[in-house]
């Protein structure tokens, strides 16, 4: 790691003066530093925790530093292995994600009853950094519906979530305007609202050169609007949480008071520990309580996160939901046995989808109001009487544990994923889950005379070892 050299936008520094914490000096010599901080938020789902340690994988992948203090599955590791090639990755084990935004937990857990079913938006949402951490927060009779405006990024949304193997979560493909149709549903919004960058200069040198003083002010302009656009769909007594990667005041405290101002919002406090070196600050106006991250403070990225409560009530509205095209009992038959719950309603839309029975409602009405992407767990296609299975399913925590299994050793799971000839010969014929390390990686099906390799073509590995 050695010096680089970095020019910052003047007129950030300057306009930074003045804001709580901020220390041009150690700032600037944080970005010249070269210095890159890897880290990772393990799947509590398909990873567990012994003592503290990760269990069960040997040799583990990479090597662990030690853990973010500020969540419960966040680790810095020694250096950036190639994710890549690590089966695991592919498994959905873990997520690479930079550890200022795993703040988001403290956030959750300060205002929020955890433990109760709720329901809950990362308005957002792509790729899934927070998405897949507010899952693993949740209950599993907790809605999440994870939004994201770019179609194309929907998408990368939607194969993040599919890997992360879970079944209480829909993608949605929307404006933040069609949240006005399901007024008062939910609990929770969290608002990582698409901003001016500021905090990502280190990681990513081009958003220091796209960094200019007239697009804060246009960020600003569409923060506004996103947060009008949706706060109608927070219900009376809700949270909201707002983030940014952006230092400036423009983006994160003025926002905070503009919330106070004009909807009447309530900033809620968090406790931070002061050896996690996040500073507190106070919007000018209202005193709102924000949380802000310097990355000469602490191991971690430029973030701004402050939370407030919703203290206006919302007109009791009806929401209606649309009729889901149930599974025929024939259907059901032949899917239920590739399941390890009952538990699930499956319905049609394309192919047989699976949602836990408790969210159907819930999930009828998000259907009725937006553009749904994905939802629950894509299980797969009926055809002569028998399942073809999707890779979701493989990947999902409701897979059946009778379906038959082969382990891969580390190079067979490379190839598999490649897409190519894991040169492999099964014992037993048929539809079977290919694993490392215990973990799914996707689908085969072995006939008489070859193997078929069912891993979809957009989640392969496109890299020669
Ligand atoms: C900071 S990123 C979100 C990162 C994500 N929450 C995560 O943790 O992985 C902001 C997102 O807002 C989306 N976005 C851009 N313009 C938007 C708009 N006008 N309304 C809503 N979302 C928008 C971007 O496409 C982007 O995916």
């Amino acid at each position: 790691m050695g010096k680089i050299s970095v020019k910052l936008p003047a007129e950030l520094l300057n306009s930074l003066e003045g804001v709580t914490g901020f220390d041009r000096e150690a700032f600037e010599n944080v970005h010249q530093s070269g210095e890159q901080i890897t880290s990772i938020r393990i799947n509590p789902a398909k990873w567990s925790m012994v003592d503290g340690e990760l269990a069960n994988i040997h040799p583990l992948p990479f090597t662990i530093d030690h853990e973010v203090p500020w969540s419960s599955a966040g680790f810095y590791l020694t250096q950036r292995p190639s994710f890549t090639f690590d089966p695991l990755f592919h498994a959905g084990c873990y997520y690479v994600q930079e550890a200022s935004s795993m703040f988001l937990e403290q956030a959750l857990q300060q205002t929020t009853n955890l433990s109760q079913p709720l329901k809950v938006l990362d308005l957002c949402a792509a790729p899934g950094g927070k998405s897949t951490h507010i899952q693993s927060l949740l209950t599993s009779d907790s809605l999440l519906v994870c939004n994201e405006v770019i179609k194309s990024r929907a998408g990368i949304l939607k194969q993040n979530i599919i890997k992360w193997g879970c079944t209480n979560v829909v993608v949605t493909n929307n404006d933040p305007q069609h949240f006005s149709r399901l007024i008062g549903f939910f609990d929770v919004i969290v608002v990582d609202a698409p901003c001016s960058g500021s905090g990502l200069f280190r990681r990513d040198e081009e958003a220091i050169n796209e960094w200019s003083k007239e697009n804060v002010y246009l960020c600003c302009g569409r923060q506004k609007r996103i947060l009008a656009d949706v706060l109608p769909a927070l219900k009376g007594n809700g949270i909201l949480v707002y983030s940014t990667c952006s230092y400036s005041k423009d983006e994160d405290e003025d926002i905070a008071d503009w919330l106070i101002y004009e909807w009447q919002m309530q900033s809620i406090p968090l406790e931070i520990k002061k050896e996690w070196h996040i500073i507190e600050s106070k919007a000018p106006g209202t005193g709102a309580r924000g949380y802000r991250f310097f990355p000469d403070k602490v191991k971690g990225e430029g973030l701004y996160l402050s939370c407030f409560r919703k203290t206006t009530g919302t007109k009791d509205v009806k929401l209606k939901g649309t009729k889901l095209e149930k599974a025929t009992t024939k259907e059901e038959a032949v899917v239920l046995p590739w399941l390890n719950t009952k538990d699930v309603q499956l319905f049609k839309a394309n192919l047989i989808y699976g949602i836990p029975s408790s969210l159907t409602e819930n999930y009828s009405i998000v259907k009725n109001a937006l553009n749904v992407q994905y939802a629950g767990v894509a299980i797969g296609e009926v055809m002569k009487e028998k399942l073809v299975p999707e890779h979701a399913l493989a990947l999902s925590n409701c897979v059946a544990d009778a379906i038959p299994k082969l382990p891969l050793t580390y190079e067979e799971a490379i190839r598999y994923l490649q897409k190519s000839d894991a040169g492999i010969t099964p014992d037993v014929k048929g539809w079977q889950i290919m694993t490392y390390e215990n973990h799914n990686l996707g689908w085969i099906n072995a006939l008489n005379n070859r193997v078929n390799n069912y891993y979809p073509k957009e989640f392969r590995i496109l890299k020669q070892m």
